[in-house]
C-alpha cells in the first residue's frame, strides 16, 4: 500500500462554516489531504476521518503578511522606545550575535506560536534564510521568505554581497516544499537601501520573477531624508525605481499621503498594516480607511514579536479596527468585516498565496475556532466576534494544505515542549553573549 492510499478524506464535522461572501451557515467540509483541497461544503458529508467541529466556525486559516519570526527569541528584549533607538540600541546589536541555530530555534518557536493561533501562511524576511525554510518545511505551514538586506553602514563590497544573498536565496528557495514556500527581494527599506542597490537589484528580482517586500513610511524619519534628497515622497520615489507593482508588499504605510496612496491604488501594490507594531513602536496610525476607499489591497502582519510582543493574528486583527476608528474619529471605519478581510484575503493576495477563502474546489488551509466559551457567548454575529472577541487560543484545529496541523490544541507537526526549552536556552546564551 503506497502512502497516498492513506490519504484519506477528512470531513470537519457539526460546525459553522464562513463563506467567501461572509455569511455564516451550518455545513460540513470535506478535504483531500493529499490533493490540499477542500472536496465539498454542504450537508452531512462523509470522509474517511473526522475533526469535530461542534460549536465551531469554520473559516480559512490566518495570513500574517509580515513577520520576523525568528525574532521570537527577543521578544520582551526591549521595550518601550521607538523605532530607531530600538533597532540601534538593543535589536541591531543582539541580532549580530544571532547563529543559524538560534535562528532555526525561534523560528520554530514562532510556528508553533502560528499554528496555535490558527495562523496557515505568513511572509517572513530575516537571515540565515535557510533555517527558516527547514523550520517551515517541516512545520506544514504555507510561506513566502525573503533574507533582508541593507546597505547604509557598509562599504560597496559589502552592500552588493549582502543585496547579492537577497537575490540568490530568492531565487533559490522559490518554489521549495512541493511549492508551499514561495520567495520575494527585501531592501530593509528605502533609507537603508541606498538609491544605487535598488537600481541594480530591483530589476533582477523583475527578471527572476519574484515580488518585492519591503518596510515603508514607518515613522516620520523615513519620509523627510527621501523628500531632501529626491524631492519626491517616498512612494513617489519607490514607483520611480519600479518598485511599485501588483506583486509587491510593503510593510506599514503610516506616513502616505493623499498621492501616495492614489499610487498604491494605480499600480496595485499592497500595503501590510501592522497595528501592534505601530503602537508599540509609536510610529503612528496608518490611514487604513482612507486606502481601502481608494481601492488598495492592504493585508494584516504582526511584525516581530519583538514589537508587538506575540504573533496572535487575532490581536491584529481587533487592533486594525479599533484604531481604525480612533484615527478619524469614526466608528464606522475599517468596520469588523473589513478586518477580517484583511486577515484573510487580503493578506493572502498580497504576499501571493493561492488562499483566503473557504469553498469547494479551493486550498484547504483551515482554521477551526472554538466558540463554547464565557467570552465568546452569546453568538449574535459571527463576524463580530472573529473581530472583536476572538483570541488565538480559541482555536481548536488548524490544517495547512490538507495537512492537520493542530488537532485539539495538540501540535502534530512540531515538537512544542522540545522547542520551548530549547528557545528559552538560545535566548538566555544570545543575550548573554550580546552584553
Ligand atoms: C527586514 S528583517 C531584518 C531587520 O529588520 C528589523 N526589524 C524588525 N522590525 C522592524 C520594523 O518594524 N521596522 C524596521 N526594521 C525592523 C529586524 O530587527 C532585522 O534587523
Ligand atoms: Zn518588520
Amino acid at each position: 500500500m503506497t502512502e497516498t492510499a492513506f490519504d484519506d478524506t477528512v470531513v470537519i464535522e457539526g460546525g459553522h462554516v464562513l463563506t467567501p461572501d461572509f455569511e455564516v451557515r451550518e455545513a460540513d467540509v470535506l478535504i483531500d489531504r493529499a490533493a490540499g483541497v477542500v472536496l465539498d461544503v454542504d450537508d452531512d458529508l462523509d470522509g474517511d476521518e473526522t475533526l469535530d467541529a461542534t460549536d465551531s466556525l469554520v473559516m480559512p486559516g490566518l495570513v500574517n503578511a509580515h513577520t520576523h519570526v525568528a525574532m521570537t527569541l527577543l521578544r520582551g528584549y526591549a521595550d518601550d522606545k521607538p523605532l530607531d533607538s530600538w533597532l540601534q540600541e538593543d535589536i541591531w546589536p543582539v541580532e549580530a550575535e544571532l547563529t543559524p541555530e538560534d535562528i532555526r530555534v525561534g523560528t520554530e518557536l514562532g510556528l508553533v506560536e502560528f499554528i496555535t493561533n490558527g495562523i496557515t501562511g505568513f511572509a517572513d524576511s530575516y537571515f540565515e534564510v535557510p533555517e527558516i525554510a527547514a523550520a517551515t518545511e517541516e512545520s506544514g505551514l504555507r510561506a513566502n521568505l525573503c533574507h533582508a538586506f541593507i546597505s547604509v553602514g557598509k562599504d560597496d563590497e559589502g552592500a552588493r554581497a549582502d543585496a547579492q544573498e537577497g537575490l540568490d536565496i530568492a531565487r533559490e528557495f522559490d518554489g521549495a516544499a512541493d511549492g508551499r514556500i514561495t520567495t520575494a527581494l527585501m531592501p530593509h527599506s528605502l533609507t537603508t537601501v541606498e538609491t544605487e542597490y535598488l537600481e541594480e537589484f530591483v530589476p533582477q528580482a523583475r527578471e527572476a520573477g519574484v515580488p518585492l517586500h519591503f518596510h515603508a513610511n514607518e515613522t516620520e524619519n523615513e519620509v523627510g531624508p527621501i523628500v531632501d534628497d529626491h524631492g519626491v515622497r517616498p512612494l513617489e520615489y519607490a514607483d520611480d525605481l519600479g518598485m511599485l507593482t501588483e506583486d509587491d508588499f510593503l510593510a506599514h504605510c503610516v506616513h502616505v499621503d493623499e498621492t501616495e496612496i492614489d499610487l498604491l491604488a494605480e499600480t496595485g501594490a499592497s500595503v501590510i498594516h501592522c497595528p501592534a507594531s505601530n503602537m508599540k513602536l509609536a510610529s503612528g496610525i496608518a490611514p487604513i480607511q482612507e486606502m481601502l476607499d481608494a481601492g488598495v489591497n492592504v493585508g494584516l502582519g504582526t511584525d516581530g514579536a519583538a514589537s508587538n510582543n506575540d504573533l496572535d493574528l487575532f490581536d491584529e486583527i481587533r487592533d486594525a479596527a479599533m484604531l481604525g476608528k480612533l484615527a478619524r474619529g469614526d466608528a464606522r471605519d475599517v468596520a469588523a468585516e473589513s478586518a477580517v478581510r484583511m486577515a484573510t484575503e487580503g493578506s493572502a493576495s498580497a504576499i501571493g498565496l493561492p488562499v483566503g477563502e473557504l469553498e469547494a474546489g479551493g486550498v484547504a488551509d483551515i482554521a477551526v475556532v472554538d466558540f463554547n466559551a464565557p467570552h465568546l457567548t452569546p453568538v449574535h454575529d459571527y463576524v463580530s466576534h472573529l473581530a472583536y472577541a476572538v483570541r488565538g487560543s480559541d482555536v481548536r484545529h488548524t490544517i495547512c494544505d490538507g495537512e492537520i496541523l493542530m488537532e485539539d490544541r495538540e501540535v502534530k507537526t512540531l515538537d512544542e515542549a522540545t522547542i520551548r526549552e530549547q528557545a528559552s536556552e538560545h535566548a538566555a546564551d544570545l543575550v548573554a553573549r550580546a552584553e
